[in-house]
């Protein structure tokens, strides 16, 4: 039996069920449901394997730890036996398994294969996501003529300020879980068993989910103090997680199918401009109100929006507010399950907050999702004197991988 990273008693105190008898073990794990608190709790644990991978409906979790990665060389079945060692980690991992044959118990004489520091904590609901980059189809790994058409590279959008250094990569793991060092534990194993095959390019660590993919959770705020997540696509509305966010069979790429594609942007917020705001002046820019994330033509949170509503001869939603130009309405019905998280990197050496929105998407068809509702905001949105795009990746995200197969697998078919 593997050793588990956790101890069967703090497993008992955080509510897990466990099995009796001969071979109790942390294959026992059951999934808990979420807690009133809205996140999927410390004791959660959700499947590796399956239709589609996890880290996508699954309940946003409270953390982030996202990585994109360069392929070192152009060896095809070095990048395959890559994706079946990150297969097999992140199988035991998001179980609450140690890597391998784990931190402790080995040669003592060898670096041992789990880092260790997730020895003790509970699961945390630790989901693991791969993506694939537009790079990875170049030519290097004999996948040119299988770059799906929805992999586009995203066009430059007016107000770009985007880093090359925080921007594209061959592959990405986006690592969610309730506890930080959960999710970079993962990140960090997993870069480990790529060295010398892969490398990081860029990676962002991201607190406080921005979003909410379930109706149960409760809806948190981002940076600038406001609900966000409101309107966003659920895991309960299954025709629109169908229609907008999984790759349905027919697409252009049959290995896609139950699959989706990840749009990651990383946002600066102006803090101190926006700080220094009114009121009145912040919700004008959102079309919300700031207390309780109603819609500015009237009503409660969850209250449609009404963009025609007037007062005074004006439309109580501002003609440039960020949720009139983002909604579907504005964009030939377009949707994106949106699962970003709030990030702060200390600070620049103005003594200004480096923090922001790390912005993430997921869709079936980037450009008539993520880019058409981006266009429409790039133009005229007045949340764009606050904020600046300074990183961007897109990648396609395959379907879940069967047990006893990896991830990526139908790709290599
Ligand atoms: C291209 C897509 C989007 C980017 C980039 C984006 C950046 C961004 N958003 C906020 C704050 C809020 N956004 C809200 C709603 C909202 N935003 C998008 C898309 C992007 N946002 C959509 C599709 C929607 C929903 C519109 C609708 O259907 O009503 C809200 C309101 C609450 C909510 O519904 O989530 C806030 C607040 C920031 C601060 C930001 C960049 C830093
Ligand atoms: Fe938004």
């Amino acid at each position: 039996m593997t050793l588990s990273r956790r101890g069967l008693l703090g497993l008992a105190g955080a509510g897990v069920v466990v099995g009796t008898g001969a071979g109790i073990g942390i294959d026992h794990f059951a999934i808990a449901p979420a807690t009133a608190s809205g996140t999927s709790g410390a004791a959660a644990v959700y499947p590796f394997y399956g239709e589609h991978q996890s880290g996508i409906t699954t309940a946003a979790q409270d953390r982030l730890h996202f990585a994109s990665f360069d392929v070192d060389g152009s060896d095809r079945s070095e990048l395959i036996s890559l994706l079946k060692d990150w297969t097999a980690a992140a199988a035991q991992m998001t179980a609450g398994k140690t890597v391998g044959t784990g931190a402790v118990g080995g040669p003592l004489d060898a670096p041992a294969d789990d880092t260790g520091e997730a020895l003790d904590l509970p699961p945390s609901g630790l989901t693991i996501t791969f993506g694939f980059g537009p790079s990875l189809f170049d030519g290097r790994f004999g996948l040119a003529g299988k770059r799906p058409t929805e992999l586009i590279d995203l066009p430059h959008f007016a107000g770009d300020a985007l880093e090359a250094a925080l921007s594209g990569g061959d592959l990405c793991i986006q690592a969610c879980s309730d506890d930080p060092q959960v999710a970079v534990h993962a990140i960090r194993n997993l870069s480990r068993i790529a060295f010398g095959r892969a490398s990081i390019r860029w990676s962002q660590l991201g607190f406080g989910r921005t979003s909410s993919t379930t109706r149960d959770q409760v809806t948190p705020r981002n940076l600038f103090g406001f609900k966000d997540g409101t309107a966003n696509v659920k895991a309960e509305d299954t025709t629109q997680v169908d229609e907008h966010v999984w790759v349905p069979r027919g697409d252009s790429a049959s290995w896609m199918t139950g699959g989706s594609y990840l749009v990651a942007r990383k946002i600066r917020m102006l803090i101190e401009p926006w700080d220094r705001t009114s009121l009145r002046e912040q919700e004008r820019v959102i079309g919300r109100n700031k207390g309780e994330g109603a819609p500015l033509s009237g009503g409660k949170e969850f209250t449609e929006p009404d963009f025609h509503a007037k007062a005074l001869g004006s439309t109580l939603i501002d003609r440039d507010a960020h949720v009139r130009l983002a909604h579907p309405d504005q964009n030939k019905g377009a949707l994106l399950l949106r699962r970003g998280y709030n990030f702060v990197d200390g600070n620049d050496d103005l003594g200004r907050l480096n923090a922001g929105l790390f912005f993430i998407a997921f869709q079936r068809d980037p450009a008539s999702q993520f880019v058409r509702v981006q266009q429409s905001l790039a133009g005229h949105d007045a949340l764009n004197e606050y904020i600046r795009h300074v990183g961007s990746g897109i990648f396609a995200v395959p379907p879940g991988a069967k047990p006893g197969s990896y991830v990526g697998a139908e790709l290599f078919a």
